[in-house]
């Protein structure tokens, strides 16, 4: 029999993905054992010029879309929570198959939506959601079972890592270097929530759920994202042989999981420092595996609809898992994922950590350099300052101080142990 998908959204992900299904028919066809049709495919404005054959009706109206009662699967790619919780509470409520991109819908109610799709007996699957086109969160269930997850370390928005490499490489501005996204479809319809960390936020939370089987304890008061970096902040950096991306990083022990979202300072020997442009790259440290590193188009058409069309296939060849681990206790508490946006802050960063500081005219308060120590010398460049210091958050805030100008203090991505690594590239003597 000829199965049916419907598609919702038809802008880079879900026109990349019809594209491709027409494109890969042959091989589709091949491993289904079987052939496909696109009946319908739900939009927003039908007055856009779509290219797409007679056999796809174009609409917009979802009741059109979800009164059908012959469709096997529906890929959603709108562009929001907002559009697509209605559209897949409903179709998962009739017992559709959903695959969806959207990584806002699937970290404010995915919990909610797998219960519902278990309950109607269909399944709701999200490769896309995280990473694009690398296919972690099948890799981690399927290959990583029998490892326990400690840590995971990742560069999860590749609108963020395409502008901060074009500004340091090419000195391009932010807003240069944005529009440069948007145009190569790499950013979300509303880019502030890429720039400003929400995008990576979901990312993070999505994958704990899918590790750990809850949402893990944030350890700032929100996730920071690259709005307002200083382009000659990425360029002292280098100096200190290091790269400032932004990091998403989620870590547990025995008894809880911390996460943050928030630009670092990438030493030349990290696992994430070669990450550049619309890259993703996720390093997972396993109990067995020990270091793995995930590296891949984060964003992009073609990219995601690998990854949707991935789960597409796995649904109708029936060979994955698409249900998060429940069940984990952690002694934390746990948060509601209803409501995600306000529950951070539950403890603010406290480790004795290093970072780098940068500001215009940095200096460090005399009085209270016993909590805070410095490892270099500062570094300029056009006007701007750089240090690396050892010490509490909190006490590097109160006690760096720049004049006219506020400063910008930048963790050094990587575990305690690698104070090694970051004594030997910043030539620092141990004392
Ligand atoms: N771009 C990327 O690289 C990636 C995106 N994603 C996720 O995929 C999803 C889609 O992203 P992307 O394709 O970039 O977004 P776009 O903005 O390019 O496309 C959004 C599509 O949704 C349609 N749409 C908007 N509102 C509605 C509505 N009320 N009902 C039905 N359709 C609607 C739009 O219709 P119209 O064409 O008429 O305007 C458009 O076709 C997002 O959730 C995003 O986070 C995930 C991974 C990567
Ligand atoms: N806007 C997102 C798209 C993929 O998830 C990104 O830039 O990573």
């Amino acid at each position: 029999m000829i199965k049916k998908v419907g598609i919702i959204g038809f802008g880079t992900v879900g026109s990349g993905v019809y594209e491709t299904l027409l494109n890969k028919r042959t091989k589709i066809n091949q491993l289904i054992n079987g052939d496909f049709v696109v009946p319908v495919v739900l939009v927003k404005n039908l007055h856009k010029t779509r290219d797409v054959p007679e056999e796809t009706e174009v609409i917009d109206q979802f009741d059109q879309l979800s009164s059908r009662s012959d469709l096997d699967a529906v890929i959603e790619a709108s562009p929001d929570s907002y559009t697509a919780y209605p559209y897949v509470k409903t179709l998962l409520k009739n017992g559709t198959t959903v695959v969806t991109a959207n990584k806002e819908l699937m970290a404010n109610h995915g919990e909610e939506l797998l219960q519902l799709a278990a309950e109607n007996q269909c399944r709701l699957f999200f490769e896309a959601a995280v990473a694009g086109g690398i296919p972690i969160l099948t890799s981690i269930r399927h290959t990583l079972k029998t490892n326990d997850i400690e840590k995971i370390e990742g560069i999860v928005n590749g609108t963020s890592n395409f502008i901060l490499t074009k500004m340091r490489d090419e000195g391009a501005a932010f807003n240069r270097a944005l529009k440069e996204a948007q145009e190569k479809g790499y950013a979300e319809a509303i880019p502030d929530k890429d720039i400003d960390g929400w995008d990576a936020y979901f990312k993070t939370v999505i994958l704990s759920h899918w590790i750990f089987g809850t949402s893990p304890t944030w350890l700032t008061d929100k996730p920071s994202g690259i709005r307002g970096i200083d382009v000659r902040d990425l360029l002292l950096a280098s100096e200190f042989n290091g790269r400032i991306k932004h990091v998403a990083s989620i870590e547990r022990d025995e008894t809880k999981i911390e996460a943050t979202v928030r630009p670092k300072l990438v030493l030349s020997g990290h696992s994430l420092y070669g990450v550049e442009g619309v890259n993703n790259g996720i390093h997972v440290k396993g109990s067995i595996v020990g270091s793995l590193l995930f590296q891949g188009a984060g964003a992009g058409k073609f990219p995601t609809a690998s990854a949707v069309i991935e789960d597409l296939i796995n649904h109708w060849t029936d060979t994955s898992e698409e249900t998060p681990l429940s069940g984990i206790e952690f002694e934390q508490t746990r948060l509601n994922i209803q409501n995600v946006r306000t529950n951070f802050g539950a403890q603010i960063e406290s480790k004795t950590d290093a970072w780098l500081v940068t500001g215009k005219q940095l200096a460090l308060q005399l009085e209270n350099q016993n909590t805070v120590t410095s490892l270099t010398n500062i570094k300029k460049r056009d006007g701007r300052e750089a240090l690396l210091v050892k010490g509490k958050e909190t006490d590097v805030k109160e006690v760096m101080t720049a004049l006219n100008d506020s400063v910008w203090i930048y963790p050094v991505c990587g575990e305690d142990t690698d104070w090694d690594q970051i004594q030997a590239v910043n030539n620092i003597s141990a004392s």
